[in-house]
């Protein structure tokens, strides 16, 4: 493999005091990190803890309305997003963005636009290749038709060709078959050899702290807890919240905590609720070992374009009527509301066919805003319906269980849909 050489090898990723807001929403509170050069950093938090919003102010894409990140001695974050990636910081955005109807190799190209790479494009896609050797075989393919672990590595390996000093991704696992998976924590493993840092959001908390040398824990924007990876996956809190020891995990915190949580017990909230947050349907009894696999189609009887336009439908409703006749989500919220007997009866299909067949489930999005902490301290870990989350903004996620031998099976994030 050809040895990257980064333009500033000594180049730190230094994130300070990080404040953002999307109108009245504070999305991230004073959030800090850094990242050296040649280390994995992973950022672990609920849904809705601000971990894409952290990636994207670093970014540039993003206006903070505190704080300052710099990269090595230079200032990046008073930069415009274009000239954050020609100081050395290239982000793999959530859902990747590749180019379908490009070919592999065009979009490796379009990377190499950043002039710090334009000399050098020749020489980055070889090195692209040589991490990605599928990538080389299939250079002519049409990127669309690439499965989903070789398109999230053409979005990899076209960062890659901006030559960065500091490569961010966001969820870059999302969707993946657990082998796929495994084989892009791989190639980041592989990346790192090369010398760069890498930021990594992900909600595989196993394989991610398992390729990582330290993490952040974030909640409700803010950073609770920083340790090496190692550390964290030791922590007793961590494994309930983030590595699947939910059965185990105490009961969430009831309406005692106080209304503003010091760091501290915002951890402890984190901590303890995450595992209902995550967890989707309990089961009265241990799943079958051998099920068939179930579509959402077949499940719902519904496609998954039906079943989130129906879900959006439901979440204006609740949004105007919970914002009252002259709100902006009431003008926003204007369309038409759907009937949300068919949605819940859709869902009550698809919990019963989770329980039994346990290789299917959906989490719908539900009611209207109410902060995140709220949520955390209503959570019930053994309650059987599948989980609700509560978001500021709709979002329905998709969850396939995973039948890999294992009792219960994992439960694997497959997509995400915000209005
Ligand atoms: N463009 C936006 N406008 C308004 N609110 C937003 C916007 N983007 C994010 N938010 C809100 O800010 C909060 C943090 O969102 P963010 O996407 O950063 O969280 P996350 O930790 O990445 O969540 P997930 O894991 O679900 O992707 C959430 O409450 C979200 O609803």
């Amino acid at each position: 493999m050809t040895e990257h050489r980064p333009a500033d090898t000594q180049g730190e990723l230094k994130a300070d005091g990080l404040t953002v807001f999307y109108g009245q929403h504070q999305a991230l509170d004073h959030a800090s990190l850094r990242v050296r050069a040649g280390e994995i950093v992973v950022i672990l938090g609920a849904n809705g803890a601000g971990k894409s919003t952290l990636l994207q102010t670093i970014a540039g894409l993003v206006p903070r309305s505190s704080g300052s990140v710099r990269l090595g001695e230079r200032v990046i974050g008073t930069l415009k997003s274009h000239q954050v990636v020609e100081s050395g910081l290239a982000l793999v955005p959530e859902g990747r963005g590749i180019f379908g109807e490009l070919s592999v190799e065009d979009n490796l190209r379009l990377g190499a636009y950043a002039r710090r790479a334009r000399g050098s494009e020749q020489e980055n896609l070889e090195r692209v290749y040589s991490l990605f050797p599928r990538l080389a075989e299939r250079r002519r393919q049409i990127a669309r038709t690439m499965s989903g672990g070789e398109q999230q590595m053409v979005a990899i390996g076209r960062a890659m060709m901006s030559n960065p000093t500091i490569l961010m991704l966001d969820e870059p696992s999302l969707g993946l078959s657990p082998l796929l998976a495994k084989d892009v924590f791989r190639t980041l493993a592989e990346v790192r050899k090369t010398g760069l840092g890498i930021l990594l959001v992900e909600q595989n908390a196993k394989q991610s702290l398992a390729i990582a040398d330290r993490g952040y824990l974030i909640e409700t924007g803010q950073i609770v807890a920083e340790n090496s990876a190692q550390a964290l996956m030791n922590d007793p809190a961590v494994q309930r919240a983030y590595l699947g020891g939910a059965a185990e995990a105490p009961a969430a915190p009831t309406a005692k905590a106080p209304p503003t949580p010091t760091r501290a017990t915002a951890a402890t909230a984190q901590q303890t609720a995450a595992p209902a947050a995550h967890s989707e349907v309990s089961f009265a009894q241990p799943a079958p070992r051998t099920v068939d696999r179930v579509s959402v189609q077949q499940v719902a009887g519904q496609s998954v374009e039906d079943l989130i336009a129906s879900a959006e439908a439901r979440q204006r409703q609740a949004w105007t009527s919970a914002a009252g006749p002259n709100s902006d989500a009431t003008a926003a919220g204007s369309a038409a509301p759907a009937s949300t007997g068919a949605l819940d009866d859709m869902l009550r299909r698809m919990e019963n066919a989770a329980r039994t067949a346990s290789t299917a489930s959906a989490r719908p999005p539900a009611a209207p805003a109410m902060p995140t902490r709220e949520r955390s301290q209503q959570a019930t870990p053994d309650d059987r319906k599948p989980e609700i989350e509560v978001y500021r903004r709709p979002q329905l996620e998709i969850y396939r269980r995973e039948d890999d031998g294992d009792a219960q099976g994992e439960l694997k994030l497959i997509s995400k849909h915000r209005v």
